[in-house]
């Protein structure tokens, strides 16, 4: 006789993994053309063809000043821009050639952040089992998943997510599905690739627009990939972050206070002015829902942290209404100041230099056990997840 059949809850525990998602990989990229902040005025106004809008040059050299940026990077360059003139002016249909352009370059800038991701996980791309790309440029299909999947050799049976518009919480909700997704099927290596290019939002500035010019001054172009798995092979894989809780929050009657729309002449979008203060007066009640879900009591400043850096506004909201320490939000300033705000890529950027700081301290000075990452977008959303530092899950 043989043994007797599974039940379905022991299969289902079977198909389950045993141990918590962790990321296992962080990669980076960003287009080569580099410009300063200061710098970028003098270059938007006369690319654009715009100088005798005076007053507007003025406004995005006053928030360019306040941004706490000092560089970005962009795909779209004053070649590109020469070959294709109408992206300067809204009016006209120019969204044909922002997509041709978008769906070769969003994939091959995913391509090279995930390299470095699976090169840092240790195991052929072809053991990746699940992909999620997320960008705010897709508007084509087969979509730029599928062109990565092909540039980096995945497996035909790789199960593929495409997250389109969702702005700067695209890496949040990435991150939450890759933890589901691993966490539920055993032995699943998930791909995250998030990846934006701000060519399909560029155009001139226009009086009455005071969004165009923010958006001028704080976005950036990069990608930013993530390697997720539960129930890490040791010795190749080793956790960076164990990822213990993740939820998402939408702040009620907020519908109109970010949003993004795709048109003829390119992506238009509006940023509430209110938007630092909606945050700084709702992140709180996230976190303490996060970690009485886990049953851990936190105080902030013992936290690691890596906080969407949509704006400097938006930090200094979050660091005052938590209390946070001077020091506490330095991965995501820093990230600001290097590469703007990058959407749903940038807080890939701050995971990655918060490790990096983590890695860099010195002897005697104890990391902090339990981390927060956070990503906004419109909604207006709150992606919330609670990392471990991995080593000591067990036994807590
Ligand atoms: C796209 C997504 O999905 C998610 C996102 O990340 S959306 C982007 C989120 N980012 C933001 O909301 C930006 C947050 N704001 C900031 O960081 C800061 O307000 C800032 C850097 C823009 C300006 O710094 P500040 O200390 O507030 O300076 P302040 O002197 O008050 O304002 C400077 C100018 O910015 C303008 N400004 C501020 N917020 C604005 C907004 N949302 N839209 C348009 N203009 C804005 C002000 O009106 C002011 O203009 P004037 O100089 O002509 O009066």
């Amino acid at each position: 006789m043989g043994s007797a059949p599974a039940t379905v809850g022991e299969i289902r525990r079977a198909q389950r993994a045993d141990g918590p998602a962790a990321v296992l990989g962080i990669g980076t990229a960003n287009p080569p053309t580099c410009v300063a902040q200061d710098d970028y005025p003098d270059y938007y106004f006369r690319v654009t063809s715009s100088e005798h809008l005076t007053d507007l040059k003025a406004k995005l050299t006053r928030i360019c000043k306040k941004s706490g940026i000092k560089q970005r990077f962009m795909h779209l360059n004053e070649e590109l821009l020469a070959a294709n003139p109408d992206f300067t002016d809204r009016a006209l249909p120019s969204l044909d050639a922002r997509v041709d352009i978008a769906s070769a370059a969003v994939p091959e800038l995913a391509a090279s952040a995930a390299a470095k991701a699976i090169a840092e996980w240790g195991r052929p791309a072809t053991e990746i089992t699940h992909l999620i790309f997320s960008t705010y440029s897709g508007a084509r299909a087969p979509s730029a998943d599928r062109r990565l999947a092909s540039l980096l050799g995945l497996s035909p049976t790789v199960s593929r997510t495409m997250l389109n518009l969702h702005g700067c919480y695209g890496g949040g909700r990435s991150l939450q599905l890759a933890k589901e997704l691993a966490e539920n099927n055993r032995g699943a290596r998930v791909l995250v690739a998030c990846s934006e290019i701000t060519l399909i939002a560029f155009y001139g500035p226009e009086g009455g627009c005071p969004d165009n010019i923010l958006g001028q001054a704080l976005f950036g172009d990069g990608a930013g990939a993530v390697i997720i798995g539960a129930d890490p092979v040791s010795p190749v894989e080793r956790p960076l972050f164990e990822m213990a809780f993740a939820s998402q929050t939408t702040i009620p009657e907020t519908e109109d206070a970010i949003s993004m729309e795709i048109t003829k002449g390119g992506m238009e979008y509006h940023i509430s002015n209110q938007v630092p203060r909606l945050l700084g007066s709702n992140v709180e009640r996230c976190l303490i829902d996060a970690f009485d879900a886990l049953g851990v009591s936190a105080k902030w400043n013992d936290l690691f942290w890596a906080i969407h850096p949509g704006g400097r506004a938006i930090l200094d909201h979050i660091e005052g209404v938590l209390g946070l320490d001077d020091g506490k939000l330095a991965a995501s300033r820093h990230v600001l100041s290097q590469f703007g705000n990058m959407s749903g890529t940038t807080v890939i950027f701050v995971l990655d230099e918060l490790r990096r700081r983590r890695a860099a301290k010195q002897e005697g000075e104890a990391p902090e056990e339990w981390g927060v990452v956070m990503a906004f977008g419109p909604g207006i959303t709150i992606e919330t997840m609670v990392l471990h530092a991995p080593g000591s899950l067990e036994g807590n």
